[in-house]
C-alpha cells in the first residue's frame, strides 16, 4: 500500500486534479491520497491557503471581507466548473467558511487556524467527488476521523504518539481514501494547523501509521535537485539521498520537502520518493535509511536567509560554570529557540531565526544578557545566511572544506562564521545574506559540473 501526497501546484486547477486521478488509478496500490489546498496556476497568482490567510485577517481587523471570501471561493468554483462537479458543492464551501467564521470570530488564532485548514479541507471533498464521478470508490476521510490527534498550538501542531494506532486501521478500509494535509485535531476537538508547507507532514504521518510501502510526495519538478533549481541552470538530480542529509537540506532552504515530514517516516523506515506529478514517467527522488556511499562526497548546498547572530565576549568565559546555560536560559525565559552556538574560549554566538525577536523580546534578551552575565561586549550581527554543504560521505573525504573555503574566498564571499563536526552530514558556513545566492553558485561550481540537459 502507498500512501500519496499531491502538493498545491499539482491541485491548482481542473487539468491538475485530472492528472492526480490518473496517476492515483494508474497504480492499485496508491490507496491514501493527501491533498494540499489549490496552488500557484502561474507565477503572478496567490496561494489559497495565502488567500485565506487574508480572509482571515480581514475578519480580524473588523474589515470588510467580502472581497476576500469571493476570492477563495472563486478558486474553487475554478476547479468545479471545469470538472463539471455538481456545483452544490460550492454553495457548501461558501456556507461552511462563513460558519467558521461567525464561530471563532471572537478568537484570532483560532479563526486564522480554521481558514488556513479550510484550504485542504475543501479541496479533500472536491477530490474525492471527482473519483465518485469517474466511477472509482473514494471517500473524504477528515483528520479527525483518519485519528490525526495533535497538540494545540495553533499554526505549530505536533503530532501525538497516540495518533498511530488509529491511522493504522485505514489500511482496512475500502476504495480510495482522500484526507486533507495540513492540520488535525486537538484532544479538546480544535483545528490546529502544522506550519507552512505542511501537508508534507500529514502524507509523513500517514504513511507511517498506515506502514505503507512508500510515501510518494508529488510536487512540479522530477527530482530533487542538488542545488535550489531557481538559482543554478541545469542542477544536477538527485537520484538517492539520505533521511540525514534531506533533513539537513530541508531545513536549510529546499522548500520541495517539509523538514519536519521526515521524522515519522525514519522512525518506520518508509522511503520517500519525490516526483512529478506533470512528469510521472520520471523516476523522482528516493529518500531512503541509508545509500551508497560512492561518487561525490558532497550530494547538495542549500541556503536559508532570515538569521541574525548575538555574539558575546568575555575574558575567561571557559572557566565560568554554567555560562552557556545561563544564556540559554535567558532565551528560553523569552520563548525563543536558537540554531547554533559557535563558540571559543571567551566568546560564544548564538545563531537564530531573527523573526523570533519581536515585540520587544530583542531588548529584553541583550538587557539580561549584559546585567546578569556581566559580559564585555555583546552585538547583533543581523542580515545573516546560513549555507550549507551536505553529504554523507564528506566526513571520509580529504579536503571537501578547503574546497569549501576556497570557492568562497574565490568569489569574494566573506565567511563570517564556520561550524563543522557536529553533523556528520553537514559544513555550516555563516555569510552576509546578499551573498548567499553568489556563495551557494560558487560552492555548486566548486563541487559539481553542471550538466546541460
Ligand atoms: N533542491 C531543490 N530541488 C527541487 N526543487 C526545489 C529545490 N529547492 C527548492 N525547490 C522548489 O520547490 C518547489 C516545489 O515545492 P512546493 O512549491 O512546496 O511544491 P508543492 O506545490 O508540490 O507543495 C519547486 O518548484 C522548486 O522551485
Ligand atoms: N497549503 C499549505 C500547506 C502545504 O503543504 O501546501 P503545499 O503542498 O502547496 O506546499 C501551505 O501553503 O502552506
Amino acid at each position: 500500500m502507498k500512501v500519496v501526497k499531491f502538493g498545491g501546484s499539482s491541485l491548482a486547477n481542473g487539468t491538475q486534479f485530472k492528472k492526480v486521478a490518473n496517476i492515483v488509478l494508474a497504480d492499485k496500490q496508491r490507496k491514501v491520497v493527501v491533498v494540499s489546498a489549490p496552488g500557484k496556476r502561474n507565477t503572478d497568482d496567490i496561494k489559497t491557503t495565502d488567500l485565506l490567510i487574508t480572509l482571515a485577517n480581514e475578519v480580524i481587523q473588523g474589515n470588510n471581507k467580502e472581497n476576500a471570501l469571493s476570492q477563495v471561493v472563486e478558486r474553487f468554483a475554478d476547479i468545479v466548473e471545469e470538472l463539471n462537479l455538481d456545483r452544490g458543492l460550492l454553495s457548501e464551501i461558501e456556507g461552511h467558511l462563513k460558519d467558521l467564521i461567525a464561530s471563532y470570530k471572537d478568537d484570532p488564532d483560532r479563526l486564522l487556524d480554521a481558514l488556513k485548514a479550510s484550504g485542504e479541507n475543501q479541496n479533500a471533498k472536491l477530490m474525492a467527488a471527482f473519483f465518485n464521478q469517474l466511477g472509482e470508490e473514494a471517500h473524504y476521510v477528515s483528520p479527525d476521523e483518519a485519528g490525526i490527534i495533535v497538540t494545540d498550538e495553533p499554526g505549530n501542531a505536533r503530532i501525538l504518539p497516540e495518533a498511530y494506532e488509529e491511522l493504522s486501521k485505514l489500511r482496512d478500509r475500502s476504495g480510495i481514501l482522500v484526507i486533507p494535509g495540513f492540520f488535525g485535531y486537538s484532544k479538546m476537538g480544535h483545528i490546529v494547523t502544522f506550519p507552512r508547507g505542511g501537508s508534507d507532514i500529514t502524507g509523513s504521518i500517514v504513511a507511517a501509521g498506515t506502514e505503507a510501502e512508500v510515501y510518494e510526495n508529488f510536487t512540479d519538478v522530477d527530482s530533487i535537485y542538488s542545488v535550489n533549481p531557481n538559482l543554478v541552470e541545469y542542477p544536477k538530480e538527485m537520484k538517492e539521498i539520505t533521511y540525514r542529509e534531506m533533513r539537513e537540506l530541508a531545513y536549510s532552504g529546499f522548500s520541495v520537502f517539509h523538514d519536519e515530514a521526515l521524522q515519522p517516516v525514519v522512525k518506520k523506515k518508509i522511503p520517500v520518493c519525490v516526483k512529478n506529478t506533470n512528469h510521472p514517467e520520471a523516476e523522482g527522488t528516493r529518500i531512503v535509511s541509508d545509500r551508497s556511499h560512492e561518487g561525490l562526497p558532497v550530494v547538495g548546498i542549500a541556503s536559508d536567509k532570515g538569521f541574525l547572530s548575538i555574539n558575546l565576549t568575555k575574558y575567561l568565559m571557559n572557566r565560568e560554570v554554567g555560562f552557556g546555560r545561563h544564556l540559554l536560559e535567558i532565551l528560553e525565559g523569552e520563548g525563543v529557540s536558537f540554531e547554533h552556538t559557535p563558540s571559543g574560549i571567551d566568546n560564544m554566538s548564538v545563531i537564530l531565526r531573527d523573526h523570533q525577536l519581536k515585540n520587544g523580546k530583542e531588548e529584553r534578551i541583550l538587557h539580561r544578557i549584559r546585567t546578569e552575565l556581566s559580559v564585555e561586549d555583546v552585538q547583533v550581527e543581523r542580515d545573516l545566511a546560513m549555507v550549507m554543504v551536505v553529504g554523507e560521505g564528506m566526513y571520509q573525504t580529504v579536503g571537501v572544506a578547503s574546497m569549501a573555503t576556497a570557492a568562497l574566498s574565490e568569489a569574494g564571499v566573506n565567511i563570517k562564521m564556520i561550524n563543522q563536526g557536529s553533523s556528520e552530514v553537514s559544513m555550516m558556513f555563516g555569510v552576509d545574506a546578499d551573498k548567499a545566492d553568489l556563495a551557494v553558485h560558487s560552492l555548486y561550481h566548486a563541487y559539481f559540473t553542471p550538466v546541460k540537459q
